[in-house]
């Protein structure tokens, strides 16, 4: 936690100046792949107090990821207490929830049910990255039905009803028919602080086929085999639905106020899935005075792009734009009354994690980096810009190139069958080697989203300016190579935590102190820092970007070739 000291004993907060603000504060809390954050913030989207805690993982098997709600409310628990510490808790005035879109198994009496054969009910949620329902998600795109059109065409392994359909066909008797409640987690955490049930349109609308105009489509879950759903009027996965930021019930229950150390009755908002509150966080920002293209444009010439253990694109339109192998449109799923467009890439955080950690060198790169108190990724940025000596960094990897879809396409292809490649491999395994490999990581992510955003326009987005937060937003080398790659200005907010600003946005809209969810925004996101793209290199950048979609078209034909006579 930073600036705590801020906070004074018995209310009020110190500003920097010695003024004391009375204020109102809210309180957002973040639930990541990774970890839960809270945070205090006021209403100018100040923040000024924030904790996190890890939470717990298990892959019991390969293509399998589960965690445990109740580890994650202990979590979330934990991180409210620490950020209202010191304060007059009274001014809190609202508390907003977002989470990664994971499936909650709860029975009927609420008490979490096993997603593994295992009978381990502590493991109660198939996180959304869990790629276990692969046949599941086929037979469903194999029927065509007109629900696929919201979601690019094609329904990706990582929404919901390819696992409720999972769940039912191998865990019939100890998970499904004991089921009482299917959460998406957002919902899980509003439930608990509430105890209403209700749905947030995000979530029912982004992962569960819900249309915020015509609601669910009982065609739809009886010819995948979920008639149950609508025997059952939707109780099990939401027939209340609310518009995020709306304010729950009566406010947080003694119970849930106890847990969180907050008063009890305060506002709790209708969550977000997590790209949507880091969407919140930072596409509103006032723009003025940084020479940017959408200065003056309207705000669907922005992008917001979060990125963490995966990344997502989140681009809105004022009418509904179908993009093959892009989610949407999705009508008020982020912001109301603007459509909304979803691309991403399954993993990028977890991708670069995952590439500098298996290498040969990564306990010499650990100790070095610690030796200098840096994070490997630091020291790694520091490592390129000694040995790249006068040439631009970027083209260091002129023969290593790198297709990054280890965990299969989100878009704009759609493909979960594609793999990782890597060409221009030698013998080395040494420090340079590592650094190399990691920065064309870093690029193919990059041109990942020059791809995806190339699909966006081409179904008729108009997009000039990138909006980026997100853990890898504290990555300047990944932030420079979105803004080279891309060939467009990067956005970063002054809180760098700006999903937590989306969260706490959402707390502020419930609580009434703002008339909408578009003035909370424009009041509460502001710009900190803009990466130009340096136009020199761009011709570099555009023969990599042909060499990647190469790497593609001949990772197909390798396929057709194998399955072949
Ligand atoms: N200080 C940092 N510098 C560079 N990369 C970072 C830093 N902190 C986090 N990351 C990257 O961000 C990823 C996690 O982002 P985060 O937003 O915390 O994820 P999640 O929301 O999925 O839990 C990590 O996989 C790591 O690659
Ligand atoms: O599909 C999602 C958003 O629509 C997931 O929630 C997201 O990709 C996981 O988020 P993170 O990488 O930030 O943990």
């Amino acid at each position: 936690m930073w600036f705590l000291s801020l906070i004074m004993a018995g209310g009020g907060i110190m500003m920097p100046g010695g003024d004391q603000e009375p204020g109102s504060y809210y309180v957002g809390v973040d639930v990541g792949t990774g970890s839960v954050r809270a945070a205090l913030v006021d209403q100018r989207g100040i923040l000024l107090a924030f904790a996190d805690q890890p939470i717990k993982r298990w892959e019991p098997q390969f293509n399998h990821h589960e965690q445990s709600s109740e580890d994650i409310w202990a979590a979330c628990c934990v991180v409210t207490k620490k950020v209202v510490q010191g304060i007059d808790v009274n001014q809190i005035r609202g508390l907003g929830f977002d989470a990664t879109c994971s499936l909650v198994v709860l029975d009927k009496q609420f008490r979490p049910l096993p997603v593994n054969h295992e009978g381990d009910s502590r493991r109660n949620i198939i996180m959304w990255l869990d790629h276990r329902a692969i046949t599941q998600v086929h037979r469903i795109n194999e029927t065509k039905h007109s629900v696929l059109q919201c979601v690019g065409g094609v329904m990706s392994v990582e929404m919901q009803a390819p696992k409720l359909l999972w769940l039912k066909e191998n865990l019939r008797e100890t998970c499904w028919d004991k089921a009482g409640h299917f959460f998406d987690l957002p919902d899980f955490l509003s439930w608990k602080a509430t105890g209403v049930t209700a749905r947030s349109l995000c979530s029912l609308v982004c992962k569960w086929t819900y249309s915020a105009e015509k609601g669910w489509d009982d065609s739809f879950w009886k010819m995948i085999g979920l008639e149950d759903f609508v025997a059952d009027n939707y109780r099990k996965i939401g027939n209340q639905v609310l518009p995020p930021g709306a304010s729950l019930g009566n406010g947080l229950t003694p119970e849930a106020a106890k847990d969180l150390g907050l008063p009890a009755g305060i506002a709790v908002a209708a969550p977000l899935i997590d790209a949507h509150a880091g969407g919140l966080g930072v596409i509103g920002a006032d723009v003025r005075g940084h020479g940017l293209a959408c200065e003056g444009q309207p705000v669907t010439s922005r992008l917001a792009i979060i990125c963490g253990t995966s990344s997502c694109h989140m681009g809105i339109s004022k009418d509904p734009i179908f993009v093959p192998g892009v989610w949407g449109p999705y009508f008020s799923a982020m912001i109301p009354g603007f459509w909304l467009n979803e691309g991403g890439q399954s993993v990028t955080g977890k991708l670069i994690d995952h590439m500098v950690q298996g290498h040969a060198a990564f306990p010499e790169l650990k100790a070095k980096a610690a030796a200098r108190c840096q994070s490997v990724y630091a020291y790694l940025n520091s490592h390129l810009d000694l040995i790249k000596k006068a040439q631009p960094v970027g083209f260091l990897t002129v023969d290593l190139h790198v297709w990054p879809d280890f965990h299969g396409n989100r878009s704009p292809l759609a493909d979960l069958t594609l793999k990782g490649m890597v060409t221009g491999l030698k013998l080395s395994q040494d420090l340079d080697d590592l650094a190399i490999l990691y920065l064309a990581t870093v690029q193919a992510i990059a041109f990942g989203t020059r791809l995806i955003i190339e699909a966006m326009e081409a179904a008729g987005h108009s997009i000039s300016t990138l909006f980026l937060c997100g853990g890898l937003s504290k990555n300047p080398l990944f932030v420079q190579m979105h803004a080279d790659i891309t060939g467009m200005p990067v956005v970063l907010s002054q809180e760098v935590e700006s999903v937590l600003v989306g969260a706490a946005i959402l707390g502020a809209c419930a609580s009434g102190d703002f008339t909408s969810v578009q003035e909370a925004m424009a009041r509460m996101s502001k710009v900190g820092k803009v990466v130009f793209p340096r136009l020199e290199d761009k011709r570099y950048y555009d023969k990599k970007y042909q060499v990647f979609l190469k790497l593609v078209e001949h990772q197909k034909e390798y396929a057709a070739i194998m399955k072949g006579d």
